[in-house]
């Protein structure tokens, strides 16, 4: 099972990541981007802003999915893989470009690997908006709630057009009740 839990900024991936790790204590939990030696270092270097053009910025994140594929999702494949965002956030934040065109070079990044499994925490634009102002943003959270909406429904667009195993939960319920769906929707398949 290669599962992946899928969200804009500040949805809650990684209160729910805390809560699965001790679920599941045999599963292999890792992230993207830097889920690896050299996307750690893209990592950096995508969220820095540096990129002046939004394609160049789009194939730092496509290099690093490549890498964590080779290095993390191919050796793991006989186990139970939870992932912190996938080619889902990598073709949902390329908002300037064709999600088809997207699903094409991801494919291409995946060696076509696609998830088995994909959990999408939504949010409303206010709670974003509330999740916000709580923290301090990097480059892509300061392009605000609109763009962030937009990637949100760019996400859920993508999920069904790639016709994997899907849940979309409200991220605004209760953390234990979003605990128990994400079992259940994991436990059932
Ligand atoms: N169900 C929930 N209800 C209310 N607040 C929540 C809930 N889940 C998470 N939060 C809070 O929302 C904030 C963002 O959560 P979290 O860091 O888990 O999101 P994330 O999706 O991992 O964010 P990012 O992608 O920006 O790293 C945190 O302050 C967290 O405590
Ligand atoms: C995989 C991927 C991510 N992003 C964006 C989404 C977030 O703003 C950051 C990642 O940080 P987080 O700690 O996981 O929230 O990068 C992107 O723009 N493109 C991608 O492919």
């Amino acid at each position: 099972m290669y599962a992946v839990i899928e969200g804009i900024d500040t949805a809650g991936k990684s209160t729910q990541l805390e809560l699965l790790k001790k679920k599941f204590p045999k599963a292999t939990f890792t992230k993207e981007p830097g889920g690896t030696t050299l996307g750690i270092k893209l990592r950096t270097m995508a969220l820095s802003g540096e990129a002046k053009s939004k394609i160049a910025e789009m194939f730092l994140f496509l290099a690093d999915r490549a890498e964590h594929i080779e290095e993390v999702i191919k050796n793991s494949e006989n186990k139970m893989i939870i992932s912190d965002r996938s080619m889902i956030s990598g073709i949902a934040y390329a908002s300037q470009l064709d999600i088809d065109k997207l699903i094409n070079l991801n494919l291409i990044a995946t060696n076509n690997t696609l998830p088995s499994h994909v959990i999408l925490l939504k949010l409303s634009p206010e709670e974003l908006k509330f999740r916000l102002s709580q923290k301090e943003n990097d480059s892509i959270e300061l392009r605000g709630i609109d763009y962030l909406i937009n990637i949100q429904n760019r996400m859920e667009e993508t999920i069904k057009k790639l016709n994997i195993n899907y849940i979309f939960i409200d991220a605004s319920l209760k953390i234990e009740e979003i605990e128990q769906k994400i079992e259940d929707f994991i436990n059932a398949k």
